[in-house]
């Protein structure tokens, strides 16, 4: 049988989801879709999705006895109202980051899940799902021995102008925060963000780039550099430095060539790239938790940990230079 899925938010992530459900995967159909911008809708629709019922209303969608589960693409401050709304149908749901803008809204939807009494959210950190995260992650445990700093880097070649400071953390070093306390095994208990000098790339209200150092609980220092108006290039670098030796992140895989007295090897532009397997295994892993009724993979907890931690570290930014606790309270036994 396969599972019948509603997409809200059918923008460049929206459509794409919808494109791999109903071109690249098995046990699911996109059969409707809602975007409070009509236009996208009818985009994904007709790209993606032909027969699809486009829905003018979000709660509309969750509701309808067609619908077996939902997938929240629309931007980040919509996502807790339609999570929590999805949750409250019994449906399985399918949340891109940020499960919430803040960590009161997150723990929200931890508390709505925990009284549902069964797993129905999964966040979607697509880097636990990657190859080369998975290799470094059995490196780190059976290799390198226990950890002891992690240099990272995020960069984007370039952002637009409604990218300001605060979403260099909710937007993009999430990722980071989600992944680094996976792979390590820990939890944050601090937070400090460093401005080195302005890229002069960065538009006004963008400090750009940005280094952020994190601590865990088994006393592991991790540096992340942040930056999104590197120009050349979208490039995830993570670095484990352990007791016996280092572990790092492959790069992606891409054609070497020796040519004119120089050898190369192409650098990715675009995110949709870089983690293209990734995107797919987080829903496969998705559809066939969907189709028993509950969920699977990053939980509404992590989603939980992320915004406090995201949280912490922008008021970091604010207080440049100062360190930052951060506290988080005990995690509910539904978590494991
Ligand atoms: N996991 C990843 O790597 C990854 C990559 C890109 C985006 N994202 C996340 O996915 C979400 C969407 O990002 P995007 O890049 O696709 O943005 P986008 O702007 O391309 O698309 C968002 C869509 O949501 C629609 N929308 C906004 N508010 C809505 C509402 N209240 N109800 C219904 N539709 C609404 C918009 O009209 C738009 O079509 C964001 O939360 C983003 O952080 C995750
Ligand atoms: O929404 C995108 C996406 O999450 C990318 O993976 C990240 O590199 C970008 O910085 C962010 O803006």
């Amino acid at each position: 049988m396969s599972l019948n899925i509603g997409v809200i938010g059918t923008g460049a992530i929206g459509q794409d989801h919808t494109r791999r459900i109903n071109q690249v995967l098995a046990g699911a159909r996109v059969v409707a879709v809602n975007d409070v911008n009509r236009a996208n809708a009818e985009k994904c629709v007709a790209d993606y999705a032909p027969g699809a019922t486009i829905f003018d209303d979000p709660n509309a969608l969750i509701a309808d006895a067609g619908i077996d589960a939902v997938l929240v693409c629309s931007w980040g401050q919509t996502h807790e109202e339609y999570v929590l709304a999805t949750i409250a149908a019994g449906k399985p749901c399918f949340c891109e980051k940020p499960l919430a803008t803040t960590a009161e809204g997150a723990r929200r939807i931890v508390d709505a899940e925990v009284a549902a009494g069964k797993r129905l959210v999964q966040v979607g950190f697509m880097r636990r799902y990657d190859p080369g995260y998975r290799a470094l992650k059995r490196a780190v445990d059976s290799q390198t021995g226990a950890p002891l700093m992690v240099h990272a880097a995020h960069r984007n070649p370039r952002v637009g102008n409604a990218y300001v400071t605060p979403m260099a953390i909710h937007d993009t070093l999430i990722h980071e925060i989600d992944v680094l306390r996976w792979l390590l095994d820990d939890d944050y208990v601090s937070a400090q963000v460093l401005f080195p000098r302005k890229s002069p790339h960065a538009h006004e209200a963008l400090r750009d780039p940005q280094v952020v150092i994190l601590q865990t609980a088994k006393g592991v220092v991790i540096d992340v550099e942040i930056f999104v108006n590197s120009r050349y290039g979208y490039d995830i670098q993570c670095e484990v430095v352990g007791e016996e030796g280092i572990a790092r992140l492959p790069e992606p895989m891409g054609i070497q060539t020796r040519l004119n007295a120089t050898l190369g090897q192409p650098i990715l532009m675009d995110w949709k790239d870089r983690f293209i397997d990734s995107y797919d295994y987080e829903l496969t892993d998705f559809i066939r938790a969907a189709s028993a009724g509950t969920a699977a993979g990053p939980t509404a907890w992590d989603g939980y940990v992320a915004a406090v931690t995201s949280d912490a570290c922008v008021a970091a930014q604010e207080a440049e230079g100062t360190t930052i606790a951060i506290d988080l309270p005990a995690r509910p036994a539904m978590y494991g």
